[in-house]
C-alpha cells in the first residue's frame, strides 16, 4: 500500500510547489507564533490557494483558542487540524464538531508507555501523528529534528491511519518505514536547509525516499 507523505511547517511558494510537485500527499502550514515556521494568516491563505484538491491541507497549532481557529479557517482553506499541544480527546472531539474539518493528533513518544491514550483519541479523531517527546530545554512541543525508538510502533493499528514523524529525514525515512510498517510519514526539519527554510531539493529526496520502499 502507497506510504502517505506529509511536509510540513511550509512557508514560500517555492517550497509548497515543491512539495506538490513531487508528490506529497498532504501538507502543514504551522499557526505557532515561537515556531520559525510559523506564517501569517494572509501568507497561509495564498499558499494553500496553491494546493490542488487532491492535496490535504493541515494547519497546525499547539492547544488553539476557538478565536484563533475561527480566525484562521475564516481566511485559509483548511482540509484539516493538527492539534501537537496537551489537548484532551474533548477538545478534539469538540473542534472536529464546531470545524467540520477533520482532526489529527499528535501524541508525544518516548517509549511504549506514551502510546496508551492513542486508542482513545482514535475514537475522536481522523489520524493520530507520533512525534518524539521534546527535549527538556525546547521551546516548541515538536519540529525538534527528535526520532524516538521506532520499534514501539513496530506492526502497531490503532483503527485511524497514522503517521510517523520526528527527526524524519531523506536518509533514514525508507527504514522507518520498514521497521514501523508506518502508513503515513511527516517531516518538518529533515527537509531544511536552516530552521524554517525549506529546501526544495531535500523536500524531492524525501518523497522519491518514501516511493521507493
Ligand atoms: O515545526 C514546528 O515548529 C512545530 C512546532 C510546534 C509543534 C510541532 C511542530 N512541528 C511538527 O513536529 C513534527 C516533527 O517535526 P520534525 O520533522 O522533527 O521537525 C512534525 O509533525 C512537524 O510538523
Amino acid at each position: 500500500m502507497k506510504t502517505e507523505a506529509k511536509i510540513c511547517g511550509l512557508t514560500d511558494p517555492a517550497a509548497m510547489n515543491a512539495a506538490i510537485r513531487y508528490g506529497a500527499d498532504l501538507v502543514g502550514l504551522v499557526f505557532f507564533p515561537p515556531s520559525p515556521r510559523n506564517i501569517a494568516v494572509e501568507d497561509a491563505a495564498m499558499l494553500a490557494g496553491l494546493v490542488p484538491d487532491h492535496v490535504v491541507t493541515v494547519g497546525l497549532f499547539v492547544d488553539p483558542d476557538d478565536e484563533l481557529i475561527d480566525r484562521v479557517l475564516s481566511r485559509v482553506k483548511l482540509d484539516a487540524i493538527q492539534l501537537h499541544g496537551e489537548e484532551p480527546v474533548d477538545r478534539c472531539a469538540d473542534l472536529k464538531n464546531r470545524t467540520g474539518r477533520q482532526v489529527y493528533k499528535a501524541i508525544k513518544v518516548r517509549d511504549a508507555d506514551d502510546l496508551v491514550s492513542a486508542d482513545r483519541y482514535a475514537k475522536v479523531c481522523d489520524r493520530l501523528l507520533f512525534d518524539a517527546k521534546p527535549p527538556k530545554d525546547a521551546t516548541r512541543p515538536g519540529g525538534n529534528a527528535e526520532a524516538f525508538d521506532w520499534t514501539v510502533l513496530e506492526g502497531r493499528k490503532f483503527g485511524v491511519p497514522w503517521l510517523l514523524a520526528g527527526g524524519l529525514t531523506p536518509d533514514n525515512v525508507k527504514s522507518a518505514i520498514r521497521m514501523t510498517g508506518a502508513p503515513g510519514v511527516d517531516t518538518s526539519s529533515g527537509v531544511e536547509s536552516a530552521p524554517g527554510k525549506k529546501d526544495p531539493a531535500k523536500i524531492k529526496a524525501f518523497l522519491d525516499a518514501v516511493r521507493s520502499v
